[in-house]
């Protein structure tokens, strides 16, 4: 197997991984549309927009031709925003070598077709959907870049393509498991960035810690709930891509949607939070299609609901919480999903 890697694109997300990639001594190449990025990342090492004040490993080669990124590559990983995957996809169907496996990391859906990163890549790309491998987990890029201690999951309907993933990226601070349940990884790591925002909101309101774990426990409830309906494997959400993602997103500083959430509690408008970023915020498309996934499927998911008229019908975020406390009495085991481990494998 050669060891050309190819990365497409240069965000956050995008350039900590092509790092990890080239600790692990593999020749990667890092696509971006950016020509200036692409001459910032060869000849100062550094990607100031995305990661300021971070060494780049100098053996990472930039190149804004998508063609001679993935030309040879063993792998592609696309670390696109949820928005850009079909126009990414669409360009690297021109370019991609049949053997290569695809990764993709990214956490979102394509709001206006309901679908999962993987079902876009593998209609752009014409490969078989179960061939692709997620990346997901508890992984800030600032985090990553600094070579601080991650653990991250790696899941494909194809086992071999999952452990070749692994092996590309694992090392001494970057530990890798794999799983199977692509639906339930793709759909954890997309979901938990609603109640991410949720969390950044309730402390922007001035709330306290019992918000914030009511929030985390009653949102990983629903995400399970609903992914359980999608087809997900309900341990999933147990696992690193469920309520470890959830974790780290909800409570850390460096998570996009945890901040834009803070600065909607604290009442600024969503355009101005949005502009203000400069960088995906992804919870905020996901919010869009988690309200209409609920409607699909009749699964309830009050916070997401409640998330979706704060964000798009400007709805107070203190009356979504007065919604939210006031809803009707009910015994938790009754919404938590059904489906255990042995029905899942039936
Ligand atoms: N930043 C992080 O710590 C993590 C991010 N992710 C996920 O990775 C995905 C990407 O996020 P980030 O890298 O953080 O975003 P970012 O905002 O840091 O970077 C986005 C990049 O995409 C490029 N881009 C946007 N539209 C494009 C297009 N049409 N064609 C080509 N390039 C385009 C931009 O130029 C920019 O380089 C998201 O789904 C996010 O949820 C997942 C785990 C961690
Ligand atoms: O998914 C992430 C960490 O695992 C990144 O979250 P944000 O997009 O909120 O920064």
């Amino acid at each position: 197997m050669s060891d050309k890697v190819a990365v497409l694109v240069a965000g956050s997300w995008g350039t900590a991984l092509a790092n990890v990639l080239a600790a692990n001594e593999l020749d990667v190449h890092i696509w971006s549309r950016s020509p200036e990025q692409v001459l910032e990342i060869n000849e100062q090492h550094t990607n100031s927009r995305y990661l300021p004040g971070m060494a780049l490993s100098s053996h990472l080669k930039a190149t804004a031709d998508m063609k001679e990124a993935v030309t040879g590559a063993a792998a592609v990983l696309i670390a696109a925003p949820s928005s850009a995957m079909r126009e990414v996809c669409r360009q690297l169907k021109t370019c991609i070598e049949e053997d290569s496996i695809v990764i993709h990391a990214t956490k979102g859906f394509e709001t206006e077709s309901l679908k999962r990163m993987s079902t876009v890549i593998s209609e752009e790309i014409s490969r078989n959907e179960s061939s692709i491998v997620v990346l997901s987990g508890p992984s800030h890029a600032e985090e990553v870049i600094r070579q601080c201690p991650t653990t991250v999951v790696v899941a494909s309907g194809d086992q071999k393509a999952a452990e070749t993933a692994q092996d590309l990226f694992m090392n001494a601070y970057f530990r890798v498991y794999t799983n199977r349940d692509m639906i339930g990884v793709e759909l954890a790591g997309a979901l938990k960035n609603i109640i991410a925002l949720g969390a950044g909101m309730s402390d922007g309101l001035g709330f306290g810690d019992n918000a914030k774990a009511a929030l985390l426990t009653r949102g990983l409830a629903e995400i399970s709930r609903i992914g359980v309906e999608m087809g997900a494997n309900p341990l999933t959400f147990a696992g690193l891509a469920g309520v470890g993602d959830l974790v780290v997103t909800a409570t850390s500083k460096h998570s996009r949607n945890w901040r834009a959430g803070f600065m909607l509690g604290e009442g600024k408008p969503l355009d101005e939070v949005l502009s203000s970023m400069g960088m995906v915020v992804e919870g905020i498309r996901t919010t869009k299609a988690a309200y209409a996934f609920s409607e699909k499927f009749g699964v309830q998911m009050p916070i997401a609901n409640q998330l979706y008229h704060v964000l798009f019908e400007q709805r107070d975020p203190r009356n979504a919480v007065e919604a939210l406390m006031g809803r009707n009495p009910k015994t938790e085991m009754e919404t938590m999903p059904l489906q255990t481990w042995e029905q899942w494998h039936t």
